[in-house]
């Protein structure tokens, strides 16, 4: 029997982002394990047209959700969602949705935050700062309440270069930059930002670990717990292999590579690709909710889910893999054949930005303009390479994360338990993880079906035929030019010219004898 799973039974569950991805793969997973849980009370907000009742349908109709169903089928009766947009005062919610919160609630999984990089740092800090302090200060107020769990990243002390499993001081107090954002208007804020975020590389992990010391600070007899995962990446196992559902971190950059937009990287080969698989985010999550729950440790626990000091793969191998993979699961409709190149010379990066990229992408527009359509394929570009942009910090450095904490919980898990929330990455084949992953883009995110992987083949061919000729005629229009004007490149090609004559005179020669 899994003592975790036990924990969750006939409990009422708080979870914030549940509409996200981690937290679908976290809802679904304690549903699957814990089907006689009492209550997940879920914070939503409607969002694009669609109510609060219309997006939970959705989600619990999706395919991630199917197993789920196996084991619950009344899983519509186990969720309760709650109207809350957590960037409001008191969430929003109404009173009689607030007070069975506080009443009821025994745990809490706060998973919401933006994470975006660009995002406002008024916006950014209401919503990983200051919605944080609120829950906590919702959770003081829980008679019930058994534990909180504050989902973080990993590198909101990417400043750093090793990190321990603790909370570090930020320079200037949470607490002063809530309260200056109150009275500032929004251009001197975004005039300070750079100032404040200091060796940060963005806003998104400065605003998660001001989050961070919130928890700290606010914790008052709270039991409380941090994780801190890496790069989030697609289900390793459950409930199936390669679920993806957003285009976030590596996700955007599969799916340009593979339709052949995306051909070069500034990336450091070496550099470990710290990827961890959102189901072993979520199992370690839930152990961690178990353990702090249960033993009650002293001060506030961090747990690293990473994978770079358990299974390290750096993103030259990651690279090759992708690409290996692009070959026998090919996305259809390639722009170009999906080819790779990781470079960490800003020169070098340059030039395959203009030539691999830019260039390309001109030359079809004007194919668009001359047949009468509409240009796209430059914006479309510009949109690819701001978004590797954002990305080059974290693919060109490695980071040292302590796992004290992660791997103390392992080996205090039963051999049921962990079997049953294995969050062990060291048995993480990343062959085979690559592959499923690619596949799963294909099939989760671009809803691409199988049954088009011959033509999508097919495709390929052509597209390499069109580039062979393309070469070959380019090649042919600078000779001729080349040979134009200048006498040396004259003498150069009647050289070669006579030389081939020659050898395929001796050539002829030689076979003649032989008969
Ligand atoms: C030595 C030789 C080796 C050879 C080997 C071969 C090498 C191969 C090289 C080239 C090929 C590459 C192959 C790929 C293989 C592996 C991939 C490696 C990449 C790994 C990247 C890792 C990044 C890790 C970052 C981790 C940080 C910390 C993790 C976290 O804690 S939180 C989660 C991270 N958060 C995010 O990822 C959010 C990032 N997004 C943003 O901040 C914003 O969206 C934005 C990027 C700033 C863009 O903002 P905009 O306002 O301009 O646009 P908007 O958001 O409105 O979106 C516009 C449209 O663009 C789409 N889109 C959004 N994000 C992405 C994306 N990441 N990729 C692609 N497309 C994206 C969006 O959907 C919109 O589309 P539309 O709706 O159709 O308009
Ligand atoms: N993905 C990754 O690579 C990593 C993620 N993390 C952390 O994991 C957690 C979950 O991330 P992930 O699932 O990837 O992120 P998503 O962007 O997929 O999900 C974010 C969630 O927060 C909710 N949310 C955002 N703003 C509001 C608001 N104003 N009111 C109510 N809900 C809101 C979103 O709701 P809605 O659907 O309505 O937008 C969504 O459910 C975050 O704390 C993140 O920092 C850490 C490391 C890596």
């Amino acid at each position: 029997m899994s003592m975790i799973a036990a924990f969750y039974s006939g409990k009422s569950i708080l979870i914030t982002g549940a509409t996200g991805f981690l937290g679908k793969v976290l809802m679904e997973k304690l549903l699957r394990t814990s089907p006689d849980l009492k209550v997940i009370y879920i914070l939503v907000r409607p969002k694009a047209g669609q109510t609060l009742q219309q997006r939970i349908f959705q989600i619990l109709n999706s395919k991630l959700f199917e197993k789920v169903k196996e084991v619950c089928p009344n899983v519509h009766e186990k969720i309760r969602a709650i109207y809350a947009d957590l960037s409001q005062n008191d969430f929003a919610i109404s009173k009689e949705d607030m007070q069975e919160l506080l009443s009821c609630t025994n745990v809490i999984f706060h998973c919401a935050a933006t994470v975006r990089f660009d995002d406002t740092l008024r916006h950014a800090v209401q919503l990983n700062v200051t919605a944080t302090r609120q829950l906590l200060l919702m959770a003081s107020q829980m008679p019930k309440l058994e534990v909180f769990i504050h989902i973080s990243t990993a590198y909101s002390n990417c400043n750093l270069k090793h990190i321990d499993e603790v909370i570090y001081p930020c320079p200037v107090e949470p607490k002063k930059i809530i309260d200056s954002l109150e009275w500032l208007d929004d251009a001197i804020i975004e005039e300070i930002a750079p100032k404040l975020i200091r060796d940060w590389p963005n806003i998104y992990t400065y605003t998660k670990a001001l989050g961070e010391m919130v928890v700290q600070q606010e914790s008052r007899n709270l039991n409380i717990a941090i994780i801190r995962p890496s790069i989030v990446g697609a289900t390793w196992q459950e409930p199936f292999p390669g679920w993806v559902d957003n285009v976030n971190g590596p996700n955007g950059l599969i799916i340009a590579a593979g339709k052949g937009f995306l051909r070069a990287l500034k990336a450091t080969p070496k550099a470990v690709a710290d990827l961890i698989p959102v189901d072993t985010v979520v199992n370690l999550t839930l152990a961690v909710g178990w353990y702090t729950a249960v033993h009650r440790p002293k001060s506030t626990l961090v747990y690293h889910s990473t994978s770079g000091n358990f299974n390290p793969c750096n993103w030259h191998k990651m690279g090759v893999q992708v690409l290996a993979t692009f070959e026998k699961i090919p996305f259809e409709r390639a722009f170009r054949r999906p080819y790779a190149n990781f470079t960490s010379n800003n020169f070098t990066s340059l030039y395959w930005n203009a030539v691999s990229h830019r260039a390309p992408a001109i030359i079809y527009d004007c194919y668009l303009r001359l047949t009468g359509r509409k240009p796209r394929m430059t914006k479309l570009m510009n949109q690819i390479l701001r978004t590797a942009s954002m990305l080059e910090y974290f693919i060109n450095r490695s980071w040292e994360w302590s796992t004290y904490n992660t791997e103390m919980l392992m080996s205090e898990l039963s051999p049921e338990d962990q079997r049953v929330f294995n969050f062990d990455v060291r048995q993480l084949n990343w062959l085979e993880y690559i592959e499923n992953y690619v596949l799963g883009v294909k099939k989760y995110l671009l809803k691409e079906d199988m049954a088009g992987i011959p033509e999508a083949k097919q495709h390929l061919k052509r597209l390499r035929n069109i580039h062979y000729l393309f070469n070959t005629a380019l090649f042919l229009i600078v000779w001729r030019l080349l040979i134009a004007r200048s006498q040396m490149a004259r003498n150069v090609w009647f050289f070669i010219v006579s030389f081939c004559y020659k050898f395929l005179s001796y050539f002829r020669a030689s076979s003649t004898l032989k008969v």
